[in-house]
């Protein structure tokens, strides 16, 4: 039916690095408003799987489409202006920027007013500008960041810049969202309280999130479906109970372990 067709469609796509399969013959449909995990041990090709999906890297085999129209082959820019952000493994903030300047410089690429109106400071960029920031604000509410939106974002506590991370990637109003490891580097109650957060603006944006996470027990608290990846291969994806039980994702997991 029209209405349930995927927002994303990954068909058979992989990349390779010299002779490296970082990530080969992956298939992925994503439906509208779907949080869904992408799980898989060091190295298994998460990142690089979502550097295809952002435009960084043009797949060497396959097709993505977002919303029925490809988009393999577009620039990161233009596939931001067609829906999908993203946060990094590693924080990727403005630190010398404020808070509220973070979040800005990302709703700039989707503003309404033009370059133009910018430049020559007509009223239209003011009037732009204002609801701009008025935005943003919102958007740094969400996050409890509100109060912090004067500071730079290198002062802020490491758990806030990820959040922070998060609202900027939103602050494009996106319709995928893709976070790399948003957890990474949180003690356990900031881990809850940003699943809870994450799950919570899903159904605020009516987003559709695929979350990269290394820790297994994490994801499966939220996710609704789940992906694995291992040497760059889907191994698995199916529901948390069936991917907990999954002799090929225990033993991908397992062999981590004694690594
Ligand atoms: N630009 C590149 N050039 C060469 N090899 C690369 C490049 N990017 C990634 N790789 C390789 O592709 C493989 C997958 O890496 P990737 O970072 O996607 O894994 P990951 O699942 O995100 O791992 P982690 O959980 O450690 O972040 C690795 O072997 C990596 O070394």
């Amino acid at each position: 039916m029209e209405t349930n067709k995927p927002l994303l469609k990954v068909d058979h796509v992989g990349i390779t690095f010299g002779g490296l399969k970082a990530v080969s013959d992956v298939n992925m449909e994503l439906g509208k408003g779907e949080l869904v995990g992408l799980i898989g041990p060091n190295g298994a090709g998460k990142t690089t799987f979502f550097n295809l999906l952002t435009g960084v890297y043009e797949p060497t085999m396959g097709n993505i489409e977002l919303n029925g129209k490809r988009i393999n082959g577009n620039a990161p820019y233009q596939i931001t202006r067609k829906g999908i952000s993203r946060t990094f493994q590693n924080i990727r903030l403005f630190n010398e920027l404020t808070v509220l300047d973070n979040v800005k410089v990302a709703y700039h690429s989707n503003a309404k007013h033009g370059i133009f109106s910018s430049i020559l400071r007509l009223p239209s960029h003011f009037k732009g500008e204002k609801e701009m920031e008025q935005e943003a604000i919102d958007f740094l509410k969400i996050f409890n960041l509100d109060l912090y939106k004067d500071e730079k974002a290198k002062n802020l506590p490491y758990g806030q810049q990820r959040r922070l991370e998060i609202a900027r990637a939103l602050a494009t109003k996106p319709s995928l969202l893709l976070l790399d490891e948003p957890a990474a580097g949180m003690n356990p109650q900031e881990t809850e309280s940003l699943m809870k957060l994450i799950a919570f603006i899903r159904e605020k944006f009516d987003l559709t999130i695929l979350l990269i996470e290394h820790d297994m027990q994490l994801v499966m608290g939220v996710c609704q479906r789940i992906y694995v990846l291992d040497h760059g291969q889907l191994i698995a994806e199916g529901t948390p109970l069936e991917i907990r039980n999954n002799p090929k994702v225990i033993e991908a997991y397992l062999g981590e372990e004694v690594s």
